[in-house]
């Protein structure tokens, strides 16, 4: 199995096989997408899956159907069957998907199947409120290390985590065996922030400063923007209102009629 994106496929190889009684709708996959690559868009909804899938764990519940499963996790249900025919599980007609069976599937797709020690750079407002979340312990990536040039700020410590200078992330690194770095620094600390990382073995990148980051192949780099998010919003409330100016014709369809403006 492969994961598109850059995403690394489980190392735990997730059975393929199906029951006679696997539960099958309208757009369901076949038996061949267990082998076929897994979509970026799949791959994100699977850690939706797991989040509601742990919250029914923490319950005590055995089995979910796809149903109630999808309506959690905000997808219609014949996405989500497919989606979980692509890391091929299945449930069952009548009973649905054992609760921790689909856990553990989704959890090796995901690369769950152990912690991922997380360090963070930067620890302003953004950097400290990070900090202190316990809910990324709980979901696998406890806070490993943080860093940090201000001489008030190292020394102290956040949630049991000691703040250390930002010239020590080679040695810190290594020595705890991070596998995911968090920048939020300033955006002209970033890229030497991300090149100390990087050179200590870090793989993986979250950055929220508001810089793109150059970095060597084989490093993933995921960039959060808050503000991109918003201006998505934004874009949806605007068309609501009607206030989105008509697209331009494309130079293929340049002589056709031009397009009505979107209006109420
Ligand atoms: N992506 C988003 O949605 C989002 C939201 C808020 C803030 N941000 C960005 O996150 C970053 C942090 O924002 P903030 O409000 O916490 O800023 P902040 O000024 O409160 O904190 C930045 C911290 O980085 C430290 N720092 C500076 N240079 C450093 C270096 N070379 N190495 C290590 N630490 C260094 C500073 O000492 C400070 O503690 C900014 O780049 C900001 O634009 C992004």
């Amino acid at each position: 199995m492969t994961v598109d994106r850059g995403t690394r496929p489980s190392r735990r190889a997730v059975s393929p096989t199906r029951s006679s009684g696997e539960v099958r709708g309208p757009g369901d996959a076949t038996a061949d997408d267990a082998a076929r690559p897994v979509p970026g868009a799949t791959v994100a909804r699977l850690a939706v899956y797991l989040r509601v899938l742990t919250s029914l764990l923490d319950q005590g519940r055995g089995t979910v159907s796809s149903e109630e499963l999808a309506a959690a996790a905000g997808v219609n249900s014949a996405k989500l069957r497919k989606d979980l025919s692509l890391i091929g599980s299945s449930g069952v007609r009548g009973v649905g998907y054992d609760v921790s069976r689909l856990t553990a599937e989704v959890e090796a797709t995901l690369g769950l199947t152990r912690p991922h020690a997380v360090a963070l750079v930067g620890v302003g407002n953004l950097g400290h409120a990070l900090a202190g979340y316990g809910g990324f312990a709980q979901r696998g990536f406890p806070v490993a290390a943080l860093f940090d040039v201000d001489p008030d700020l190292v020394g102290t410590t956040i949630a049991g985590v000691e703040v250390e200078h930002v010239d020590a992330i080679g040695a810190v690194c290594a020595a705890r065996g991070v596998t995911i770095g968090v920048v939020a620094t300033p955006a002209p600390a970033a890229q030497p922030v991300c090149d100390a990382l990087v050179a200590a073995g870090v793989r993986s990148i979250l950055n929220f400063a508001p810089t793109v980051l150059a970095v060597p192949a084989g490093v993933e780099v995921r960039k959060v923007d808050l503000a991109v998010e918003m201006q998505v919003l934004s874009f949806h409330v605007a068309r609501r209102h009607g206030t989105v100016p008509a697209a331009r014709p494309s130079p293929s369809t340049a002589g056709a009629a031009p397009r009505e403006a979107v209006t109420r």
